[in-house]
């Protein structure tokens, strides 16, 4: 399977729908995401930005529609084959072990690299997860901090190892749910170049709430409202779009 399969591409979203109970959170949703560009999904809170996320990550299963990576229907798929098929999510919740070492934590995350009759072999013969994890923590500039458990780092270094833990696996696709949230402002600018960096390698797509910082980094900006598509396009011209301007900023 090559990386432009087909010239599909990378993610295909069709007609996604979700209900819970009478509320509809994610109601007929389209779009594409083209590869190695920011794609953002912006919208009020309810929207459904994390219920879209959780069904194209398979956490939720949808009750109609299609989720596609490079062109191969992996619909309902649960979250381990989509990670084997490209898709990798970070999540809005650290969720890394604290005791673990900066390397262990990358090492781990690499493992996925290894042929899966090696996966069970004593560690010291992963070499290909060692040397994924080396090259992450020189990428990541946490070299420096490769031995320190993951509890001691400041959140900022934490956010940047959530972020090389997604990528250990050399994904076609990351999503990132709210990568900024809880930092600083020097956090958020440095995660914000750091993001920009990894789009020449990895296809981004991502939910957002600094407007600033969506308009700066996306290439593509999907709007949700109640549920549905209520604009998509570059940034500028959705942030001119008379029904986001009502539905997003609250005036028209
Ligand atoms: N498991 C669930 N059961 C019932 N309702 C849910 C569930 N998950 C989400 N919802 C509802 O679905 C709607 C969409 O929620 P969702 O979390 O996807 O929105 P969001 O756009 O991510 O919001 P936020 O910006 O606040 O995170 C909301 O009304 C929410 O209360």
């Amino acid at each position: 399977m090559t990386a432009h399969r087909n010239g599909a591409p990378v993610l295909e979203v069709k007609n996604l729908s979700i209900r819970f109970g009478g509320l509809r959170a994610v109601d007929d949703v389209s779009f594409t995401v083209e590869r190695q560009r920011i794609t953002t999904v912006i919208g009020p809170n309810g929207a459904g930005k994390s219920t879209l996320f959780n069904l194209v990550s398979g956490a939720l299963r949808p009750r109609d529609g299609q989720v596609l990576l490079e062109g191969v229907d992996l619909t309902g798929a649960p979250p381990h084959r989509l990670q084997r098929a490209g898709l990798a999510r970070s999540f809005q919740i650290t969720n890394l072990f604290p005791d673990l070492s900066v390397f262990e934590t990358l090492r781990l995350a690499s493992q996925i690299l290894e042929p899966p009759l090696r996966a069970w072999q004593p560690v010291r013969r992963s070499t290909i997860a060692i040397a994924r994890a080396g090259a992450l923590l020189e990428r990541f500039d946490l070299a420096a901090k490769a031995g320190h458990k993951v509890a001691a780092l400041s959140h900022g270094e934490q956010r940047r190892l959530e972020i090389a833990v997604a990528l250990a696996g050399e994904p076609k696709i990351l999503l990132l749910d709210e990568p900024t949230q809880g930092m600083s402002h020097g956090d958020t600018e440095e995660t914000a170049a750091l993001i920009r960096d990894l789009a020449a390698d990895v296809t981004v797509m991502l939910i957002e709430h600094d407007i600033g910082l969506v308009m700066s980094l996306s290439d593509h900006v999907v709007v949700m409202h109640q549920g549905r598509v209520l604009a998509e396009g570059p940034p500028a011209a959705v942030r001119a779009d008379p029904a986001v301007q009502t539905a997003y900023f609250g005036h028209a």
